[in-house]
């Protein structure tokens, strides 16, 4: 059996579908996250958490208000902490988070920013001291922490942050304040009721100098009783478009003291006598954020698959309407437009998850080079996962409604779970960086790229930049994938080229920098998106090619074809200017064929990523594929259900309607 999904007593249709798989799902699963080894731990550890009642949703979580699904998290997290040691390795990020997304899902929970801000916060900024005072206690989480640097009035720019913390030599003490309303900390993860500690972001004030943004290590609630300290105004900011099982939240510091060590030292220092001692690197400081962002195309590649598995498998069971057979209705997965809605996403997803290997990995390796005192490799990762973040971000948001568009009415309920996916997804556009704000940052190093190759510098171009020096040259489309990589160089350097130049020339005929840039912003955006998704392609096509099972690297380049054609379709206008139109409509008719090409491989390449019911919490995605029963029943669980006659028919219809006969 190759697709290890099936069970006896499933939906036959999507049996139908697991059986014409051509590869297994188990040998997938390996190449999706990195190892067998994981692979296979993801599996036990899912099954050990199956085997513990208490970690199931008490009831569907869609039918939850805000307060029960906080306290439901919170119930689970007491659970799990029963447990911690025997589920996973504690000191395996992946198994935890995998752990977490299994067991909490991604409605946000009291622990949101702690193992990915707060945590990773102390080990890249704090020095071994501090790190001996904290870092076990968050880690055995004795201590709830979360990352506040956000406030109302400012969250991309960082330099314009309000909030002080103001050094005086003679009590060796910081004074955090909060000066203004603008000024609270506004919109950090499990800040407003859950967290005791945060790494808070503040403005560094020595002697009336200013030193900007620097993170210190505050406690905000006393750790017997979880009361706000003196000092400290704390709460939730109220509900949100979604990730309402985490309080976000809200601070504000009222002169509030704390010890010259409590601020974040690995890097930058405050002596005892106020002298201050400078980072290796201005922005060593903003490291926490390059990490999440490094995560990202993982991350949000998973937030992809979760709402594609719902529709892949829906697609395959959902009947209607008919193809040559008149005597049976088909699955909508046979409509091209449905595949075409699909297969696409299902391509990106994978290369977002093999790009997002490869970012995690070179975070990891920046931590070690920094912790050894070499930032070089700072700007390149910033670039990079600026871009990517702001590409993955905004195409998974896409996917996602494409995929909740592709279940027709039913996609619409909450049933699907779709919606919320979605919700959670696009917060990705906005935190960890506004993503034009992010795309303008990349463009910064484009164009110093591009500066590099005009003085005659090529030699010091950064990574996967060497193509903006290189020439144009003749494209032959059937020579395979690279071809269409050269289509996406062609175009990427091309706009670097021209955003660049016109940058220049505004500033040529007068502008300042800062108004020529903002003249040119959106063609430098346009630089960025086309570099990225060079990045993506590249990064998907040499993932594939280094697979050495055949038949996972057979369906992977079945994958790799859709995906190389849609994009350069998707970039025609760029495309236009290196291929004819009538290469256009080659590539459109490859597109066509690949996506027959996949079809049979569709179900197996979603049920590949082995995302569990508890986790999926779809009706629609169950992977049973039981829907229709399973759909009645979950209305019946309504809360307005639980009644035939509701009061407020009572109070107010009935009264109204008899008034009306009257
Ligand atoms: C428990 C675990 C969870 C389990 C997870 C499981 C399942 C998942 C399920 C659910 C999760 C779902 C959702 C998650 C929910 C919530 C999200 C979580 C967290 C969110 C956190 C946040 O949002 S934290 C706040 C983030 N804020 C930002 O990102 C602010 C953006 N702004 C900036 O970064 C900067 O201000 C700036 C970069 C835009 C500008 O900075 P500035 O100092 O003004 O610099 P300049 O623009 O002048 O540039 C100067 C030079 O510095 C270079 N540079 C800038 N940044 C960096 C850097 N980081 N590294 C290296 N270099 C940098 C810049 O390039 C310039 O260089 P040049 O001068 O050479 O051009
Ligand atoms: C779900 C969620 C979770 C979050 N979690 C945290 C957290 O844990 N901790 C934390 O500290 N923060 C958190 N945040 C805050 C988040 O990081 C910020 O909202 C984000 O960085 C954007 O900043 P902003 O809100 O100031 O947007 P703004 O900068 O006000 O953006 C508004 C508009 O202005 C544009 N803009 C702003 N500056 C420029 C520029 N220089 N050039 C061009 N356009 C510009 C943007 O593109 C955007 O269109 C979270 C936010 C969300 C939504």
């Amino acid at each position: 059996m190759l697709n290890k999904s099936i069970m006896d007593g499933d939906n036959p249709d999507l049996t139908e579908e697991r059986m014409k798989g051509a590869f297994d799902t188990d040998k997938m699963a390996a190449v999706i996250y990195g190892s067998e080894k994981f692979a296979i731990r993801r599996r036990e550890i899912t099954e050990s958490i199956s085997r513990i009642p208490q970690l199931a949703d008490s009831k569907p979580f869609s039918f939850m208000t805000r307060e029960e699904k906080i306290s439901e998290s919170c119930r689970k997290l007491s659970v799990l902490s029963e447990h911690w040691n025997q589920l996973i390795d504690t000191n395996n990020e992946e198994e935890a988070l995998h752990l977490y997304r299994e067991v909490l899902g991604l409605e946000g929970h009291a622990f949101s920013l702690h193992e990915t801000m707060f945590i990773p916060s102390l080990v890249a900024q704090a020095n071994d001291e501090q790190q001996e005072k904290w870092l076990g206690r968050a880690k055995r989480r004795e201590i709830i922490g979360c990352y506040a640097q956000t406030e109302m009035g400012h969250g991309t720019n960082l330099r314009a942050l309000e909030t002080t913390a103001t050094y005086y030599p003679s009590t060796q003490e910081f004074i955090l304040h909060t000066p203004t309303e603008t000024a609270l900390k506004w919109w950090p993860g499990a800040l407003g009721k859950s967290s005791n500690y945060a790494v808070v972001v503040a403005d560094l004030v020595i002697r009336d100098t200013h030193y900007g943004a620097h993170p210190f290590m505050v406690q905000l609630r006393d750790e017997k009783t979880h009361n706000p300290l003196p000092g400290i105004t704390v709460g939730d900011i109220g509900p949100k478009m979604a990730f309402n099982g985490a309080d976000n939240g809200f601070l504000g510091f009222n002169q509030y003291k704390l010890p010259r060590d409590h601020m974040l030292m690995r890097h930058s220092r405050v002596e005892e006598n106020g002298t201050y001692t400078k980072p290796p690197h201005a922005k060593i400081g903003y490291s926490s954020m390059v990490k999440v962002r490094s995560r990202m195309a993982m991350d949000q590649g998973l937030f992809m698959v979760s709402a594609l598995v719902i529709a892949v498998r829906y697609s395959a069971v959902r009947r209607q309407g008919f193809l040559d057979d008149k005597s049976r209705e088909v699955k909508v997965l046979d409509y091209q437009t449905q595949q075409h809605r699909l297969f696409p996403s299902i391509a990106r997803a994978y290369a977002f998850i093999f790009c997002g290997f490869e970012t995690i990995q070179l975070y990891d390796q920046l931590l070690i080079d920094v912790k050894n005192g070499d930032t070089s490799g700072m700007s390149d990762l910033h670039a990079l996962t600026s871009g990517l973040k702001s590409v993955v971000t905004h195409q998974t948001g896409e996917g996602i409604e494409q995929a909740r568009m592709a279940c027709g009415g039913h996609g619409y309920s909450m049933a699907s779970y779709i919606s919320e996916i979605y919700g959670v997804a696009i917060g990705g556009c906005t935190y960890e960086g506004e993503n034009m704000v992010m795309l303008l940052q990349l463009a910064r190093y484009l164009v110093k790229s591009v500066e590099l190759v005009k003085t005659g510098k090529s030699k010091e171009l950064g990574p996967m930049m060497n193509y903006l020096a290189e020439p144009d040259t003749q494209i032959d489309l059937t020579s395979g994938p690279e071809a269409y990589v050269k289509v996406f160089q062609h175009a990427a350097r091309r706009q670097v080229w021209k955003a660049t130049d016109k940058f220049h020339q505004l500033m040529e005929s007068g502008q300042s920098r800062d108004i020529a840039w903002n003249n040119s912003a959106v063609e430098l955006t346009r630089a960025s998106r086309l570099h990225t998704r060079l990045y993506i392609m590249e990064t998907f096509i040499r993932r594939v090619s280094s697979i050495s099972d055949v038949s996972i690297k057979k369906v992977l380049i079945d994958l790799v074809n859709v995906h190389v054609n849609y994009e350069v379709l998707d970039i025609g206008t760029y495309a236009l200017e290196h291929v004819s139109s009538t290469q256009l409509d080659s590539i459109r008719s490859q597109l066509y064929s690949s996506l027959d090409t996949l079809r049979p491989n569709a179900v197996s390449l979603i049920d590949s990523f082995q995302i569990s019911d508890m986790q999926l919490r779809s009706v629609l995605g169950r992977r049973d594929g039981h829907v229709y029963t399973n759909l009645f029943e979950w209305a019946k669980a309504s809360p307005l259900n639980q009644t035939h006659v509701l009061p407020s028919v009572n109070q107010y219809l009935k009264p109204m309607m008899d008034k009306a006969k009257l």
